[in-house]
């Protein structure tokens, strides 16, 4: 082992479980450094420039902070391609990216989607980069949000409208007018944040994440109400979900008239996305 991947495991191991100190390791030295991987798994001894040490010090500092490794890069993965992200928005999550399998599977034909709740944009980013002959709009109330997924959408040369809006509070139309609407809203109740990780928690934007214990549907039952509105006949709602909450969002699809209504579960086998034909 050589001494830069000495000196990362050593500052880190009391923080992170030794596979992720791994993976860590790897990954500030290969992609946040520009090292060479090989020379890496050899153990070849490196010397870094001063700038290098500096920016590794930061790097290490950030970490045992508990800050997410993203959030220092800058960048998250999602569905293939990179995103930027920063402390305002949610990281895009991998069982996130099943949603967008799911949908692109199911609707090869869309021609309108509507993603509530966008956040970096990584949904409707892929949508649209998955459904070329598609229009997609994304909606989120927080303009930090936008910003960040507005750069995704010329980073990645997408084509997405985003608009800012509080999917709560406004009556947003009454024409039919979409194939497709999705969300991953807020839906962390508050008794459920004491048991988070402290890397999610102090970092992660509370906005994109919580909702009162004595509502947690809240946002379900508001875009349920907009979707019988907002979808064409025959259009489908797809939800990511809280895993605790599977059963009764689909009662509550159900009580609004949906059709078809299904929960399936993520690749932990945990419910996390509800389905619904309007
Ligand atoms: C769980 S995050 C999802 C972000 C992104 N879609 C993803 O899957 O990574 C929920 C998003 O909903 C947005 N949001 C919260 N309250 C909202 C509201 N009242 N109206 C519109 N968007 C809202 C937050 O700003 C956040 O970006």
């Amino acid at each position: 082992m050589n001494r830069i991947t000495a000196y990362i495991r050593q500052s880190l191991q009391e923080v992170y479980p030794p596979e992720e100190v791994k993976a860590l390791s790897m990954l500030i030295c290969c992609d946040m450094l520009g090292l060479d991987a090989l020379d890496i798994y050899m153990g070849k001894d490196i010397i870094l420039s001063e700038c290098k040490q500096r920016e590794l010090e930061n790097i290490i500092f950030r970490l045992q902070k508990n800050e997410p490794i993203q959030y220092i890069r800058g960048i998250a993965e999602f569905c293939g391609r990179n995103f930027k992200v920063a402390s305002g928005v949610l990281i895009p999550r991998p069982e996130t990216a099943e949603l967008v399998e799911l949908i692109v599977e199911e609707n090869p034909n869309a021609r309108r989607l509507l993603d509530i709740g966008t956040g970096s944009g990584c949904i409707a980013i892929s949508l649209d980069k998955k459904l070329p002959d598609a229009e997609v709009e994304a909606w989120d109330i927080s303009g930090e949000a936008l910003a960040i997924a507005r750069k995704n959408n010329e980073a990645l040369e997408a084509r997405v409208r985003f608009l800012q809006r509080d999917v709560l509070a406004d009556d947003w139309g009454k024409i039919p007018s979409f194939d497709v609407i999705v969300s991953n809203p807020p839906y962390v109740t508050e008794t459920e944040k004491n048991e988070m990780d402290a890397n999610v928690l102090d970092w992660e934007p509370g906005l994109a994440l919580f909702v009162p214990d004595e509502d947690p549907l809240r946002f379900y039952n508001r875009i349920a109400r907009l979707g019988s509105e907002l979808l064409l006949p025959g259009g489908k709602l797809y939800f990511e979900i809280n895993q605790a909450y599977g059963r009764e969002t689909a009662h509550m699809l159900e009580m609004n008239q949906y059709r078809d209504v299904r929960v399936i579960k993520d690749i932990f086998g945990k419910d996390r996305i509800v389905t619904a034909n309007r």
